[in-house]
């Protein structure tokens, strides 16, 4: 398994801000602008939610794989680095769930 491909994916998304949108689909995301990022991101969040209540592993997985591509395009619309989502899961890593609620709350 690619352990960086993250990091490779991210960098390829930030070249194809230059590339032509007839030949890369990045390309074209960043062309028709955000509204249509974030109707990608809806509509794969929808079909992860289809996927997860059946029983073929390998669509969940794709699904979820779409999911994380486009919210990673966003990302980088945004000025963001997808890496910061890794940095914070990293930083909620080992608090429970629970106990953060009960953090917030007090
Ligand atoms: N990981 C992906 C990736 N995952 C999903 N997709 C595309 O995401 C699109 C969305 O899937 P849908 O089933 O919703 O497709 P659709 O119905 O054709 O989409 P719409 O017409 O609704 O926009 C499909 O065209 C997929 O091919 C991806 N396209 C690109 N990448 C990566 O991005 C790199 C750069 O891609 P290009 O910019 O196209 O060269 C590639 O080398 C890959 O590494």
């Amino acid at each position: 398994m690619n352990d960086a491909i993250i990091e490779q994916l991210t960098e390829v998304l930030k070249q194809r801000r230059q590339a032509d949108a007839d030949s890369s689909y990045v390309a074209s995301l960043y062309r028709d602008g955000r509204e249509k990022m974030l109707r990608k991101v809806g509509e794969e969040a929808l079909e992860v939610v289809l996927a997860g209540r059946g029983d073929d592993d390998q669509a969940l997985v794709g699904e979820v794989a779409d999911l994380w591509f486009h919210s990673m395009v966003l990302l980088i619309d945004a000025g963001l680095e997808p890496a910061a989502v890794l940095q914070e899961l990293e930083r909620r890593f080992g608090t429970s769930g629970h106990a953060e609620k009960a953090a917030r709350n007090t």
